[in-house]
């Protein structure tokens, strides 16, 4: 039985004629700054569907590729000129509903940094269809023309086949870290990506490491650190490091850690712009390091805090990450606020819309002092735990992963965990029980993104790596969704206008439905369109928004909320939903290309292209139909719908 309820907060009466009001004499809300009438209605669908069947059909796949919005138009103007019959979503997203349904969607997403052993169109497209929401390509290593072949390849992906792989750039940053070892670029990855028989084997390790110019140290050797430039062949254990203050800086006695502590050097002696040390942790040094060094057991940071955290390389990087049409800038080694809104004013003159979001990384004590004001000026944050790390003792990245995951939730911004989730899985192709464990915890974090570094980069198991991270989520997802084993977080409100807060209070109320109304017990047989009864539960909103909004009739059998759809023009809507992390999957409808490829960040959210009106009943019959057509949504399936054009929720069954 098809039958709507529809709840509309609306600044005007409801502009739809269509809607018959069965019961609208619930209060209004006034405020002093502008009027809303509340009004509650209700009617059966089948009488505002009569033209569902004459609606095309027509579906298109691709995705239009090459980042920014449409040429020459606002995402508004956009609405007007997409094909108003077509809709786009990704093929991953679009077999995992038909195969399953809406219960078996991944919420976490997953990004995967790409590196030697994924620049391929092949291995590109495995890593599509493995589920990579978002490809990162980090500016520290490669060249742009490699970088940009990589995007050119991910956006022909798109294309061609149907993905909507987001690009996120990733700048080097202003770290202190050792020159290339005069080997190739890629030296850690040649060296992984040899096969695996032979790189356990002592032989062909020490053959490696002579062709690779990697050097495995042994206790006690004295190398010589220094920022002069070398000729090649630089002298014998001499590495070059790239920050000029750092003789100045060292100081007999300190420790030096290379890559957080894979090798660990004590200074002892300084001459000129060499500093000699003495190995006390042998490892392996790989190219590009990044070194750390520590007095009296804390970090020297003084003089690399004062290193701008944009270099001038940086800046040229971002130029061409803003040329090239990325979706995602993640900016290195954050230390406060003034660095995003600099970057953000940057981006926004040189962009259109602006539509690149600037991500934060959180990976230095400093970013860890200014966290809040950090995160309220980026449009994303980053737990980037490999450098963290290095800079704080490792017992304490846990809580500071979770502090900056909740952190984000509550200031509604996407947070990506990365760094070492599956790091074993560089060499072998499994992961072992601790690593599952992290991932885990993670996704019950409930984090919107994991992050892969060297297993997508240069492993000899990406697409393993990027199986495991799907299947571990999909998991925990399930387990905490069955048995509430989340943790429960209160959302605070976060509006900064009184138009947000209505957007705020509105996903709130539909996150909060689509659960009570999964777990009512009432009998089917009462759903009926002339029937009045009341929901079994008493909600209050903050602000008093909805307040008598609950006092409709209302009546459901087992009553199981299959999906949340939100039309958004600016994704802002879409972010609140997901923000809620509500048990069932959210649909997120806009017209720009470009906003639905950043939603591929969020939790939960299943984005799709469509242009759309103001017309909010007619939107939704068009979807319907449309999903109906491609197979993604069936008749009776029950869908809570939110728009920020009109600011409504409306609960539907699919005719
Ligand atoms: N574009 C690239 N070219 C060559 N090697 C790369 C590239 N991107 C990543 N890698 C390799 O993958 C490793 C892991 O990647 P990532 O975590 O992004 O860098 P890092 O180790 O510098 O933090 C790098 O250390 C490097 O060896
Ligand atoms: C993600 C990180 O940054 P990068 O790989 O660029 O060092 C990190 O340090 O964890
Ligand atoms: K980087
Ligand atoms: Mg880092």
């Amino acid at each position: 039985m098809a039958q709507a309820i529809q709840f509309l907060i609306s600044s005007s009466p409801s502009p739809n004629r269509h809607f018959s009001k069965l019961s609208s004499s619930k209060p209004s809300f006034y405020t002093s700054h502008r009027r809303i009438p509340l009004t509650v209605i209700r009617k059966p669908i089948s009488a505002v569907s009569s033209d569902l069947e004459s609606q095309s059909s027509r579906v298109l796949i691709s995705d239009n590729g090459k980042g920014g919005v449409f040429p020459g138009t606002s995402p508004v103007q956009t609405t007007a000129t997409s094909d108003s019959s077509s809709i786009e979503v990704d093929a991953v997203s679009e077999a995992e509903l038909k195969e399953n349904g809406f219960r078996s969607t991944r919420r976490t997403k997953l990004v995967c940094t790409i590196g030697p052993a994924t620049c391929g169109f092949e291995k590109l497209e495995a890593l599509a269809v493995g589920g990579m929401n978002v490809a990162r390509i980090n500016m520290c290593h490669g060249t742009r023309e490699w970088h940009r072949s990589v995007i050119e390849q991910v956006r022909r992906l798109n294309e061609e086949k149907g993905y909507a792989v987001a690009i996120m750039m990733d700048t080097e940053g202003s770290e202190i870290h050792m020159g290339d070892l005069g080997g190739a670029m890629s030296a850690k990855a040649e060296w992984y990506n040899y096969d695996k028989d032979a790189f356990r084997s002592f032989f062909r390790v020490m053959q490696l490491m002579l062709i690779s110019n990697l050097f495995f140290l042994q206790d006690g050797e004295v190398w010589t650190f220094s920022v002069r430039a070398f000729d090649s062949p630089r002298p014998e254990r001499t590495i070059n490091v790239n920050y000029d203050g750092f003789a100045e800086d060292v100081k007999v006695g300190d420790e030096l850690l290379v890559d957080g502590g894979m090798v660990r050097f004590e200074v002892i002696e300084k001459i000129g712009p060499d500093v000699k040390c003495r190995c006390t942790d042998p490892g392996l040094l790989l190219p590009r390091a990044n070194l750390t060094f520590w007095r009296d057991g804390s970090l020297v940071r003084e003089r690399n805090a004062m290193l701008p955290t944009i270099s001038s390389k940086d800046w040229l990087d971002i130029d061409f990450g803003i040329s090239e049409g990325v979706d995602f800038i993640a900016i290195s080694f954050v230390k406060s606020a003034e660095v995003i809104n600099h970057l953000k004013s940057y981006v926004a003159a040189r962009c259109r819309d602006s539509d690149i979001a600037v991500i934060a990384k959180i990976e230095s004590i400093d970013s860890l002092k200014n966290l809040e004001e950090i995160i309220r000026a980026s449009d994303g944050a980053m737990v980037a735990r490999g450098d963290l790390g290095a800079q704080i003792p490792l017992e304490q990245v846990p809580s500071a992963q979770q502090k900056i995951v909740q952190l984000c939730r509550q200031l509604n911004k996407p947070v990506i965990v990365a760094s070492q989730l599956l790091e074993s899985m560089i060499e072998y192709p499994t992961p072992t029980r601790a690593e599952v464990a992290d991932v885990s915890e993670a996704v019950r974090q409930r984090a919107d993104a994991l992050m892969l570094s060297g297993e997508s980069a240069m492993g000899q198991f990406p697409d393993k790596a990027l199986a495991v991270l799907r299947s571990v989520s999909l998991r925990i997802e399930r387990w905490w969704r069955e048995e509430k084993r989340h943790e429960a977080m209160e959302l605070s409100g976060i509006a900064s206008s009184f138009s947000d807060s209505i957007s705020e209070e509105i996903c709130n109320s539909a996150a909060k439905m689509g659960k009570h109304l999964s777990t009512l017990e009432t009998s089917a047989a009462e759903l009926d369109n002339n029937s009045t009864s009341t929901l079994p539960f008493s909600y209050k909103c903050k602000q008093n928004l909805l307040c008598g909004l609950w006092g409709c009739d209302f009546a459901a059998n087992n009553l199981e909320v299959d999906a949340l759809f939100v039309y958004t023009k600016t994704g802002y809507m879409a972010s609140l939903l997901s923000r809620c992390r509500p048990d069932c999957p959210i649909f997120a409808f806009t017209a720009t290309t470009s906003v639905r490829r950043r939603l591929n960040l969020q939790w939960g959210l299943i984005p799709f292209r469509l242009g759309f009106s103001d017309d909010m009943e007619s939107n939704l019959h068009r979807t319907f139909s449309l999903l109906k057509a491609r197979g993604m949504i069936k008749s009776g399936d029950l869908v809570i719908a939110v728009s920020d054009m009109l600011q409504s929720i409306q609960v539907m069954n699919v005719p």
